[in-house]
């Protein structure tokens, strides 16, 4: 039948149909074989890059490699800084993965964590440029990501001193005093049935950051914390664009530069207002005597108009970076900081009351916690940091080679992209004993601080690159947490049992808990 049919002459519609189909067939042919052209450039450029590193012969050691992809399929069970362990295990403290075009090695062991951090500090002081902070960070000028150079020592110089510095910190005291006391009401006013302490913990970091970032003459400030908490999720250096760099066309096709672009532009159309309100309202002071009442953008402009001694100045460009780098680096680490500590010590009900009456006994009947006699809080600071090894709220510290090196046998090439695993180097049985455990007490007696000199305990990196905000972080979560413990007593909803809590963490640049933890307040009375 249809071969009769198809036997007739062609009608005059049924010809422009058949021609139709066939510029249709044409147009399909012409696309696939483009598509099929780009796959064919695609393998080619990764098979040349992949040859060019099987060339490196002393590679660390490492899992057996697929084409193409590399050791992708190793990390795809779980989230990335576990796997990592896993193979770790495997391969040892320095091993080698091709993740997709780009040649990585991580690093697992304090005794390797010196090797990059300390003795070869200079040579790992990069991170890779990724795309997301190539696009967000202004061409990758903030201090995380700036290439390691004058640019950078300088902008790190000015925050260091001036903008995170411990006099800066306290004299933030009063806003965050206020909006912790701001988050008791709030939760006062809940008594009783669940709240989200996560959502809550989350909304305080971004408010008391952008406080002190922008001060009162801020008028942008509810539009731009959303914004702020969106750039945070493309900095995993996981996404396709950062483990195919090469392939641009595919960064296009997969959505991700739009949404960065968009995003860039929202922030930065913000920032530039809040910038030139700060202008126009001008401060009298800048740049002289004891300027503590400045908000982050007033001591910024001061490097603008006032060069520093080696002729170093800001631009508008520069303050941009700066702040987005406050709040991608400064706000998610100390909510998930204080969000973990809260769980853990809900699933051990003993070490929370212990928590409880400690905080208590030292604030009193004053009825509030005051920042001055947190360092009393022993127990507390034991606590924090020991959620700060178990759960390090950056876990992969990401750094790049900046040229060719040696580590013990092995030879690291320029370029190589380099993983810290925090996660793997805060639970290593070599250093800590019950690894897997929480325990309250464990840093009660010890001297191990945040200054990264021990390699076994980096929760906030070491050498040149360590983070500048540790002073600004710790006072966020030391007076979140004692005013979470001295005003509430707390319980889990539903009858949960406290030892069921749910601990999964979830992917990303932050180490966070997959789901949020809702909790049931009761108030506490200091006369109890
Ligand atoms: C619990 C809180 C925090 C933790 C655990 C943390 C952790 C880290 C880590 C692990 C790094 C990488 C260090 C390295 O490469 O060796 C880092 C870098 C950085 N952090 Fe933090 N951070 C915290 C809070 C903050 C705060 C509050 C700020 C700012 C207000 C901040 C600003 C930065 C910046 C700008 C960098 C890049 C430094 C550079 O590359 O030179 N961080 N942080």
């Amino acid at each position: 039948m249809h071969y009769s049919v198809a036997k007739q002459p062609p009608s005059r519609r049924s010809l422009s149909a058949i021609c139709l189909v066939s510029a249709m067939d044409l147009h399909t042919c012409y696309t696939s074989l483009a598509t099929f052209f780009f796959f064919i450039l695609a393998i080619l450029t990764i098979l040349k890059r992949s040859k060019s590193t099987r060339l490196t012969s002393k590679l660390p050691p490492g899992p057996w490699k697929l084409p193409l992809i590399g050791n992708l399929h190793n990390l795809i069970r779980s989230p990335p800084h576990h796997a990592l362990r896993d193979l770790a295990s495997k391969y040892g403290p320095l091993m080698h993965l091709q993740l997709g075009e780009v040649s990585a090695v991580i690093v697992s062991s304090a005794e390797v964590a010196r090797e990059v951090m300390k003795t070869h500090d200079i040579t790992f002081a990069a991170r890779p440029p990724v795309l997301a902070t190539k696009i967000l960070f202004y061409e990758s000028t903030d201090i995380g990501y700036s290439p390691y150079g004058e640019y950078w020592r300088q902008l790190k110089k000015i925050c260091t001193l001036e903008v995170f510095s411990t006099k800066r910190v306290k004299s933030f005291r009063w806003i965050r005093e206020e909006e912790v006391y701001n988050l008791v009401e709030r939760i006062a006013s809940s008594v009783g049935s669940p709240v989200n302490l996560t959502g809550l913990l989350f909304s305080l970091a971004f408010t008391i950051t952008a406080r002190s970032a922008f001060g009162k003459k801020c008028r942008s400030q509810d539009q731009f914390i959303p914004l702020a908490a969106e750039a945070m999720r493309p900095l995993s250096g996981f996404d396709i664009s950062d483990i195919f760099p090469s392939l641009t066309w595919l960064h296009a096709l997969s959505g991700t530069k739009l949404q960065l672009e968009k995003i860039h532009r929202q922030i930065d159309g913000i920032l530039d207002t809040i910038i030139n309100e700060h202008r126009t309202a001008g401060t009298d002071n800048l740049g002289e005597g004891d300027n503590t009442s400045l908000d982050l953008i007033d001591v910024l402009l001061k490097f603008e108009e006032h060069n520093t001694e080696d002729g170093f100045f800001l631009t508008t460009t520069n303050m941009k970076a700066v702040l987005l780098d406050m709040f991608t680096a400064g706000t998610e680490t100390s909510a998930t900081t204080v969000n973990w500590a809260m769980a853990e010590m809900i699933r051990r009900p003993k070490i929370l009351e212990k928590a409880q009456a400690e905080v208590r006994q030292v604030f009193g009947g004053r009825g509030r916690v005051a920042e001055q006699d947190l360092p009393e809080l022993k127990l507390m600071n034991s606590i924090i940091k020991e959620t700060l090894r178990l759960r390090p709220p950056v876990p992969l510290i990401l750094r790049e080679c900046r040229e060719g090196c040696k580590i013990g046998q092995f030879e690291i090439p320029e370029k190589t992209r380099v993983l810290v695993n925090l996660f793997s180097i805060g639970r290593d049985p070599k250093y800590w004993t019950e690894p897997e455990t929480f325990d309250a007490s464990r840093f009660l007696e010890s001297t191990v601080d945040f200054k990264g000199s021990n390699l076994e305990y980096i929760p906030f990196g070491a050498g040149r690159k360590m983070c500048p905000g540790v002073a600004f972080g710790l006072a966020h979560i030391e007076l979140q947490l004692a005013t979470l413990l001295y005003h509430f007593d707390w319980r889990l909803p539903n009858g949960m049992k406290n030892e069921d809590l749910d601990m999964t963490e979830s992917f990303g640049a932050i180490l966070r808990r997959k789901n949020d933890l809702h909790l049931i307040p009761t108030t506490y009375h200091p006369s109890q």
